[in-house]
């Protein structure tokens, strides 16, 4: 099924229609972007647009119109009045989703008027947040009953078919009104860049109208979604992540892959590493770019004279390691993977002559407050031993803790190259 995409072009690459083509490839459907303006912006300023001749808009929605089976259309940003016009005619007789961008989250203009937006409300599905639902109602919104209220003068007063009022300025819950009801969809904040969560959530509702979806739990799914493309977004493009599932699932399964592969490899050490396996087991951990962690089920044990892991590579198998990994990712993030061995005098000097960087923590001297706290421990003993050497530590070593049995931490930025650190430092 095919999405029309009417929307300007947000050269941070953030918002507007590159944000709605990547939400529309992703959850499954094929996009046709239809060009309205050119914006000149970053994630932290509208510098100014320039809006395409209203002809030209028209012919790229005719161009498509009669070629693809579109199951919806999604309206972003139209910059002026004769584009609407221009749109309305262009998409009659198609389920709409108007997103009515009247400014970026920046607080620059992006419309010549509120009027503009208008033109296109009778019959659609509009996705105003809450400045935008107050300039469309004139009513002042502070808390969810009032979202409710303008959800309803939008409809009523203006023949929108379904109004849904976001709530990202209030409280990160959403309010539906369609054919006489509402309906409340609670969210939580989410940390995260959430410049062009307004651009996802409409692309995702169309998307969503488009796959035959009721409305209300197009609404359910396309929150969802935005809430991921929050949750995984990235630094490098301060906006959100419509890819978010997509990458997320590849890189599980390649850091799986990728640890399984490791794990193996270490088996071949088997006898060499029995005696520096912890009475508590060992275990190896590796980070996804999004920082989520697989482990090995049950840890790495001894057995008989050689050792094995008791169960398979799985997703956040170890709290321990996840933790210790997730503190040295703060401050180094290209550090992947990390591997618990028992503690002892020889090893530490070991890794010392071959050159790596090591530093410890001393649980006599971690404050009161943390170790009342209990689970902050890991946290605080990274940290400090990360400060303690002023670089990045490849192995952080303690003299008791977890378990009270001493140990070593040995860091990578791969899963084999904490393999090769451990192949050096147990080979006699
Ligand atoms: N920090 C956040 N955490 C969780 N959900 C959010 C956050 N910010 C926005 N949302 C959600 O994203 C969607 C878009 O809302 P909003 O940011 O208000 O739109 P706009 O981008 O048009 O201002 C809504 O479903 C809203 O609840
Ligand atoms: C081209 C374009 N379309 C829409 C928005 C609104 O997105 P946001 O509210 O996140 O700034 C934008 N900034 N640019």
């Amino acid at each position: 099924m095919a999405v029309l995409i009417v929307a300007g072009l947000d050269t941070g690459g953030g918002a507007g229609l590159k944000a709605d083509i990547e939400t529309v490839s992703a959850l499954g459907e094929h996009p046709l972007p239809v060009l309205t303006s050119v914006t000149y912006q970053n994630p932290s300023e509208v510098r100014g647009y320039h809006t395409l001749p209203p002809e030209v808009v028209r012919e790229q929605i005719r161009a498509v119109r009669g070629s693809f089976k579109i199951g919806a259309v999604k309206i972003g940003m139209l910059g002026s009045r004769e584009i609407a016009e221009a749109v309305k005619q262009e998409t009659e007789g198609l389920t709409r989703v108007l997103d009515p961008v009247m400014e970026s989250s920046t607080g620059a203009k992006l419309v010549d008027s509120v009027e503009s937006v208008k033109v296109l409300i009778l019959g659609s599905i509009v996705t105003p947040n809450v400045p935008e639902a107050e300039a469309l109602s004139g009513l002042k919104i502070r808390s969810i009953e009032e979202m409710k209220e303008a959800a309803k003068v939008i409809a009523e007063e203006l023949g929108a078919e379904a109004v849904v009022i976001k709530g990202g300025h209030l409280s990160y819950t959403d309010v539906l009104y369609w054919k006489g009801k509402l309906y409340e969809f609670p969210g939580e904040r989410v940390e995260g860049f959430t410049h062009g969560t307004g651009c996802v959530f409409s692309s995702a509702l169309a998307v969503f109208l488009a796959k035959g979806f009721e409305l209300p739990e197009t609404v359910e799914r396309a929150k969802r979604f935005v809430e991921g493309s929050i949750r995984f977004s990235k630094a490098e493009a301060r906006a959100v992540n419509p890819l978010w599932e997509l990458e997320r699932d590849a890189h599980r399964w390649r850091a799986k892959g990728e640890l399984e592969e490791a794990v193996k490899e270490l088996m071949e050490l088997g006898e060499k590493l029995n005696p520096h396996v912890p009475e508590v087991g060992t275990n190896f951990a590796l980070a996804t770019p999004f920082s989520e962690v697989f482990a090995v089920k049950g840890r790495i044990v001894r057995y008989g004279g050689t050792i094995k892991p008791v169960g398979p590579v799985e997703f956040n198998a170890s709290d321990h390691l996840r933790r210790a990994l997730l503190k040295m990712r703060e401050f180094y993030p290209e550090v992947r993977a990390v591997l618990n061995l028992r503690y002892s005098e020889e090893l530490v000097e070991k890794a010392k002559k071959l050159g790596l960087v090591v530093s410890f923590y001393d649980r006599r001297e971690e404050p009161e407050d943390v170790k009342r706290a209990e689970k902050g421990t890991m946290e605080w003993g990274i940290e400090s031993a990360v400060k303690r050497v002023g670089k990045r530590p490849d192995l952080i070593y303690h003299l008791g803790d977890w378990g009270k049995e001493p140990m070593v931490l040995i860091f990578g930025r791969s899963a084999m190259e904490v393999v090769e650190r451990v192949r050096a430092l147990s080979s006699r």
